[in-house]
């Protein structure tokens, strides 16, 4: 079936770990299974079919570059896991809108080239999805993209939380153009929001009361430097609590008792995320429960396999003509999807779509 053809939106640390990762599994055995990864072959999509062939930033140090050496330019810090050699992919002048908030701006140099035509670049390049990997916050930007995706046809991937799968408005313009979109906000691998989800879930399975719960993160990347203007964080913040909340449906905390979101920068960490989360219940008797537990990752590779399966997911759709939210794809890969799913049913609806027991 050929290769799935990427663009990519924000050469930052994800990006970096998503073609390091795609660069280091690109001969793996079809048969096995690699950590991070559903499946080595993905319906008619080896890892090694994901293809590359134009990326957008708006980071003087990074524009101009190959892909190969801009994942390694500027502010990026995340974990080396490979070389890439060349990609022949120049990292083209993408739209600021509002890309760029007030620690992005201190930090960087915004290039000063004219930004390009987004749109003729991905019919051109004949892109099949474009993924869309921008700072937190840029709602106008992230939306910017979407309709670049709508008309050029090409499927979008939103890592970010803004919500556009999962708004009406959204879904309805990609359903009538035929594109699929695959949002809103990534869920990683082994990350914060799934270990909080499945904790809080097993409370209520085992029939303790969830009464309060908390998760802070904190890390040492742009995303994190970015995200202490914290007008920006609105959607993250929403995104991240109904991520656990829709797993305990039968609970209401109410505002006061839930609190999960990033909380801090600590430059140190570099790309590492470190998540605090502490759940407190009342067992048998109304004898208080209370679990406490830390997360340490690499931030950016531990959502990258996540997303080369959502783009082998979002082509795959494209394949098939189907456009609007891939829902489940959506709800396995990502935070905020337009309808919440168990995980394990999730999982489920991904195989069945893979097979095609499931339209969308
Ligand atoms: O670890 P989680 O909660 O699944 O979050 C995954 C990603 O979610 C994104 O919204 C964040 O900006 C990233 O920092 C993070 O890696």
């Amino acid at each position: 079936m050929g290769s799935v053809r990427v663009a990519i939106v924000g050469v930052g640390n994800c990006a970096a770990s998503l073609v390091q990762g795609v660069e280091y599994y690109k001969d793996a055995d079809p048969d096995t299974k690699v950590p991070g990864l559903m499946h080595v072959q993905f319906g008619d999509y080896h890892v090694g079919d994901v293809e590359f062939v134009a990326a957008f930033d708006v980071d003087a140090k990074k524009v101009g570059l190959d892909l190969a050496d801009a994942i390694g330019a500027s502010e990026n810090n995340t974990i080396k896991i490979c070389d890439v050699p060349n990609t022949g992919v120049q990292v083209q002048r993408g739209h600021t809108h509002d890309g760029l908030g007030k620690y992005y701006r201190q930090t960087i140099e915004e290039s000063a080239e004219a930004p390009v035509d987004v749109v003729q670049i991905l019919k051109d390049k004949q892109v099949d999805v474009l993924i869309c990997y921008l700072p937190v916050g840029s709602e106008d930007a992230a939306k910017f993209y979407a309709q670049c995706a709508i008309d050029a046809k090409v499927a979008f991937v939103n890592a970010l939380p803004v919500f556009i799968a999962g708004t009406k408005e959204w879904a309805d313009k990609f359903t009538e153009a035929g594109v699929p979109i695959v949002g809103d906000d990534i869920k990683s691998q082994v990350g914060a929001t799934i270990t909080h989800r499945v904790m809080a879930k097993l409370f209520e399975d085992r029939g303790v009361r969830l009464e309060r719960t908390m998760q802070l993160n904190v890390g040492g990347n742009m995303d994190f430097k970015n995200m202490l203007e914290r007008d920006r964080l609105e959607s993250k913040k929403i995104s991240k609590t109904q991520a656990v909340t829709s797993q305990i449906p039968d609970r209401e905390l109410g505002e006061k008792n839930v609190h999960i979101g990033p909380s801090d920068y600590v430059a140190w960490l570099d790309d590492r995320k470190w998540a605090y989360v502490r759940l407190e219940g009342r067992a048998f008797g109304d004898v208080p429960l209370n679990l406490e537990y830390k997360l340490e990752v690499w931030d950016s590779p531990n959502s990258a396999g996540v997303i080369i399966d959502a783009l082998r997911a979002a082509k795959i759709a494209k394949d098939r003509g189907i456009g609007g939210p891939i829902l489940s794809a959506s709800s396995y890969f990502m935070k905020s999807p337009p309808v919440q799913y168990f995980d394990d049913e999730a999982y489920a609806n991904v195989e069945k779509f893979i097979k095609g027991e499931v339209e969308r």
